[in-house]
């Protein structure tokens, strides 16, 4: 992140960048999310846990806008709302990856990541299709991000390949290069280890460490592989049944006798 950008997106003071109050989503009668109070500090890793069913997507979906919660607070960078759209998560910089990967398959990975710096474009159509000044300038500026991600990303040799063509694990790294090319400030990974092997988890794993280290961003994410999670977390919300049922440190969750048991019910 540039430091002119890093300050237009600059989070208050206050110690946390999002904050949900008393967030209650239904679809029809299924309660999705009941009542959680959590938040997100600045530049932490945060997961999201809880057995199949929990409520762990939705809430992204509600942090992100694409789910609109009937109760509650949503307060970002500072400002409180009962809804933010999606197009006001993505402005103030919360770029999110998804649990079945959603790129362009046909299309680059270069191209691929490109398309998330498609809200940093200030230039007209007309100046783009003349390339006059300030087109010229950005798109030499859009380039450098995206060289910059590539090589975080150690995936300058895929460059040209269309992601389709790509195993699993390169695919994954594809679309956090992506979300990382809008600068976000806050991260969502819905499940970024899925169906990796060791080697990838461990690529993944220390990714997400870069990130926070390098761009700064929070992360929030939601992950199956308990190790993992214990390993990269700062903090951990536990969820069961949409309700937050624990949150705190690793291991303060990890001896949670309602997370043990809601873990064990899980594997029943
Ligand atoms: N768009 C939707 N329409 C109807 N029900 C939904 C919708 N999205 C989620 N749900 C329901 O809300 C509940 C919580 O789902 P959610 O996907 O948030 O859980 P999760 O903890 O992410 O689960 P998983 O680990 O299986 O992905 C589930 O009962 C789910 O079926």
């Amino acid at each position: 992140m540039t430091p002119a950008s890093a300050a237009a997106h600059a989070a208050p003071a206050t110690g946390t960048i999002l904050k949900l109050d008393d967030v209650s989503l239904s679809f029809g009668g299924i309660k999705a999310v009941q009542g959680v109070t959590f938040d997100i500090r600045p530049s932490e890793i945060r997961a999201i846990i809880g057995p199949n069913g929990a409520g762990k997507s939705s809430v992204l979906n509600i942090i992100n806008g694409f789910y609109r919660p009937q109760r509650g607070t949503i307060t970002f960078k500072g400002r409180a709302r009962s809804y933010m759209s999606p197009y006001e998560a993505a402005r103030g910089g919360v770029a999110r990856t998804f649990q079945n990967i959603a790129l362009f398959k046909g299309m680059t990975t270069l191209d691929n990541i490109l398309s998330g710096r498609l809200l940093k474009v200030r230039s007209s159509v007309f100046e783009q299709a003349l390339q006059v000044g300030r087109a010229v300038r950005e798109e030499l500026d859009q380039r450098q991000h995206v060289e910059r991600i590539l090589d975080f990303l150690e995936i300058e040799h895929i460059r040209k390949t269309p992601v389709g063509q790509l195993p699993y694990g390169l695919q994954k790294r594809v679309e956090l290069g992506r979300a990382l090319a809008m600068e976000p400030d806050l991260l969502l990974l819905d499940e970024p280890m899925a169906g990796m092997n060791l080697e990838e988890k461990e690529d993944m794993c220390r990714f997400i460490l870069d990130v926070r280290e390098e761009f700064g961003a929070a992360i929030a994410l939601i992950e199956h592989d308990i190790g993992v999670v214990m390993d990269l977390s700062d903090r951990i919300a536990v969820l069961e049944y949409g309700r937050l049922i624990a949150d705190g440190a690793p291991e303060q969750v990890r001896n949670d006798p309602a997370v043990i048991a809601a873990y064990l019910g899980a594997k029943r």
